[in-house]
């Protein structure tokens, strides 16, 4: 089962209703998720263009309250306080380094810690400064719901990012993160690392 795009928190759902994909596929037995997402760069070692192999994830509207799993616990999905120590599967972010390096496509591709914040407003520099302090390499505005109902749910997940913009880490700058640019960064030739995938 393939989706074409999601929706988001930020065009007026609400969290469990961005999520309602998974859980249709853990209901007609799908058991593994991959999940792909468009983020801003935050790790300086990052270009346009790589890709960043999500291995855990920050999960900001989580520090304020905004859940997926929010509301009485559905306990034929899963339990009520589910573990996110390991949300993203060792043995599938083992096997997609393994195909990266016989790929010889190492320089572009990393692994890092995803942040997801609401949006859809795109980041002031003091806030990007304040995410890279707290250890994110790219900043994205989905996924996390995603992974934390499939991990609910007992689904194994593997995710992934396309880095389409660097983050604007400077104030003495007058360039702007524009939508138009992250849609030019995935059109036209798909990007090396996409045989990977
Ligand atoms: O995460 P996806 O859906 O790829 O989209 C990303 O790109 C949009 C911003 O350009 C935001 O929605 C962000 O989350
Ligand atoms: N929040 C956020 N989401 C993005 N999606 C693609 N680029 C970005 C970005 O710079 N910030």
């Amino acid at each position: 089962m393939c989706m074409k795009g999601r929706v988001h928190r930020y065009e007026g759902y609400p969290m469990w209703k961005t999520t309602v994909p998974i859980r249709v596929m853990r209901l007609v037995g799908v058991s593994d998720v991959i999940i792909s997402t468009a983020t801003g760069g935050l790790n300086r070692g990052y270009k346009i263009g790589d890709v960043m192999i999500i291995k855990d994830h920050i999960n900001m509207p989580g520090f304020s309250g905004d859940s997926p799993l929010i509301g009485k616990n559905d306990e034929r999905f899963g339990p009520r306080f589910p573990g996110m120590s390991n949300a993203y599967d060792k043995q599938l972010r083992q096997e997609a380094k393994n195909v990266v390096k016989e790929m010889g496509i190492e320089e572009s591709v990393h692994e890092g810690v995803y942040v997801m914040l609401g949006g859809p407003s795109y980041e002031t520099v003091a806030e990007l400064r304040l995410l890279r302090l707290l250890g994110a390499d790219a900043v994205g505005m989905s996924t996390v719901a995603e992974v934390v109902v499939a991990r609910h749910c007992g689904m194994r997940v593997f995710a992934f990012s396309l880095i389409t913009n660097k983050c604007i880490m400077d104030w003495d700058t007058d360039d702007e993160p524009l939508h138009t640019e992250m849609l030019s960064s995935h059109s036209g030739e798909p990007p090396d690392q996409m045989p990977a995938v």
